[in-house]
């Protein structure tokens, strides 16, 4: 930590955005949020202890938002972007950061990446962490942030304590909200990869076209020349990347499962992965890829992308593909019954997702594809019709059920997903429906569980109650045959 230099003479004990977090001798970063205005919050701050405030220009020295204490004790730092500046001087703050820092960002397949990255780092001894939806993976950091992109000063002071711990590798996600809102400023990045871009977050970013530019932020700000994008050559954002490197002298690394620098030249399924050949810049290799989903060979490639671009050598890092463990609540098969129908629980919460994952169970279906799924409240409405459509496209049975409603009625988002798939079955509760659905798999069949994969709760009305699709299906399992057989 260091309070001296952030502040020309003015050495603080740290800084916050949040007037309730401030303690003697810290800079409150004053932000008009969202929700609230944090500028209204100033002079709470300072009656707690602030001795600098980093605030829009507007408020000036004789602002009645300082109060009468604060015209005199603090000093005004001013900025358009505080909360850039903010995330810069936690930055500065915290410094030094881990040597080796990559970002991925796309709509979905982030947590995947960052944690097949992960795994390619240990496995050549690289001590190596993962930050993101599922919190920080590292060792002795297993904690949970509750956010894919943390704050900028949890960020900055969490990467300050994973370098003093040893961590030298880190793999992050970088959501949109945190392109946004400046979240990841200050990080360095030596590598960043693109996967995909398709309709998510709109209830934030109201278009297509923000929402896309939040998320090249990353290569047009973040990623500094010199650095590689790890981009994926089926995507439609592959050219607009591919300029901005070029623009930016950033070195550019395609993947793809036929296309790109890092490509597959044989992709055979096999029980529950495939037998790959890959062609990474010219060099082949036979890999036996332990997971199911061909969206899952395309992660590790981008995973492969971000170490090769950091430095690790190829023949060195390459081979550990055929070792790389599934994702929490990633295509995760949490049971099978005793009749050989499967059951597997995703994080599909898109209409992309959604199709994606039920195109890969595909494969495993000797007879019927079904799938429970549910839609969150107070997101996007608009994607509930087309999750809708595209489970009817794919399987062969639906069910719609309640995900976390939060404080929407759960009735009436149904109604809205059973607009895209009207034959459907509709159970609101979530448990129910997974019973219903697994009670009914004939052998042959696959049931996929969608939208809350890892999550541990159902947030209904403000309330969190525990809840865990892959404990939900066990039990349905145990119940139904009397033991269930190892995943
Ligand atoms: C909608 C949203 O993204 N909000 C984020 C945003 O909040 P905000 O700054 O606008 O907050 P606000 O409530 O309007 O308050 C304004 C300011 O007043 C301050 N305040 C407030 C009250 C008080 O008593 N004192 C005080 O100082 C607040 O600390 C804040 O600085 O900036 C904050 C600081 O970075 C974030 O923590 C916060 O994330 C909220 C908690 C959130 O739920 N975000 C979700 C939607 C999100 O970011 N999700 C993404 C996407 C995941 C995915 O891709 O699927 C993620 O990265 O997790
Ligand atoms: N490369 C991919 N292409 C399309 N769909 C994918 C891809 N990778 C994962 N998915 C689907 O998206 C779901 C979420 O994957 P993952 O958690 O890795 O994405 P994410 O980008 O981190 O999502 P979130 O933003 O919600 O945290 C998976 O469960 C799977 O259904
Ligand atoms: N980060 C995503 C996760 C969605 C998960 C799904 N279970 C839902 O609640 O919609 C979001 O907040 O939109
Ligand atoms: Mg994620």
């Amino acid at each position: 930590m260091n309070g001296e230099g952030i502040l020309p003479n003015i050495p603080i004990t740290g800084l916050t955005a949040d007037s309730r977090k401030v303690q003697p001798g810290f800079l409150f970063a004053a932000i008009p949020g969202l929700a609230l205005d944090g500028r209204n919050f100033i002079s709470d701050a300072i009656k707690k202890g602030a001795v600098a405030i980093l605030t829009t220009p507007d408020v000036t020295s004789d602002s009645p938002l300082l109060g009468e204490q604060g015209k005199t004790a603090v000093t005004l730092v001013h900025d358009a972007n505080p909360r850039r500046r903010l995330a810069k001087m936690a930055a500065a703050y915290f410094s030094p950061q881990p040597e080796i820092m990559v970002a991925v960002t796309g709509t979905n397949g982030k947590t995947s990446v960052a944690n097949f990255t992960r795994q390619l780092w240990q496995a050549i001894g690289s001590e190596a962490g993962a930050i993101g939806t599922l919190g920080v993976r590292a060792n002795g950091f297993d904690t949970d942030h509750g956010l894919t992109t943390p704050d900028p000063v949890d960020l900055h002071s969490l990467l300050g304590a994973m370098k003093q711990a040893g961590i030298d590798h880190v793999a992050m996600e970088a959501s949109s909200h945190g392109l946004d809102q400046y979240r990841l400023d200050g990080a360095r990045f030596s590598a960043a990869a693109f996967t995909n871009l398709s309709r998510d977050h709109l209830d934030y970013h109201h278009n297509m076209d923000a929402y896309r530019a939040s998320k090249m932020r990353l290569f047009e700000e973040l990623l500094a020349p010199g650095g590689v994008a790890v981009v994926n050559s089926a995507s439609a954002e592959h050219d607009r990347i591919a300029n901005i490197a070029a623009e930016r002298k950033q070195r550019l690394y395609s993947y793809g499962l036929r296309n790109g620098q890092i490509r597959c030249v044989k992709m055979e399924p096999r029980a529950n992965g495939f037998d790959l050949e890959i062609d990474i810049f010219g060099e082949r290799l036979s890999v036996d890829f332990p997971l199911p989903g061909a969206f899952q060979v395309e992660n590790a490639l981008a995973a492969l992308g971000l170490v090769l671009a950091t430095g690790s050598d190829l023949r060195h890092a390459a081979p550990n593909l055929s070792r790389l463990t599934g994702v929490r609540g990633r295509m995760e098969r949490a049971a099978v019954l005793p009749n050989g129908a499967a059951v597997y629980v995703d994080y599909s919460h898109t209409p992309d997702s959604i199709a994606t994952v039920l195109k890969a169970l595909r494969s495993h279906v000797g007879n019927r594809l079904r799938i429970v799924f549910g839609c969150g409240g107070d997101r996007d409405p608009g994607k509930r019709i087309l999750m809708g459509q595209a489970a009817a496209q794919y399987a062969d049975m639906v069910t719609v059920t309640d995900d976390n409603p939060r404080s929407e009625d759960p009735a009436e988002i149904r109604i809205q997903a059973m607009e895209g798939c009207p034959g459907a079955a509709n159970i609101g509760d979530r448990r129910e429906a997974i019973f219903a659905a697994m009670r009914a798999l004939e052998p042959g069949d696959v049931l996929c569980v969608a939208g809350k994969g890892h999550e541990q709760g159902q947030t209904i009305a403000g309330r969190v109650i525990p809840f865990d699709d892959a404990s939900v299906v066990r039990e349905c399992a145990e119940e139904l045959a009397g033991g269930v057989e190892p995943a």
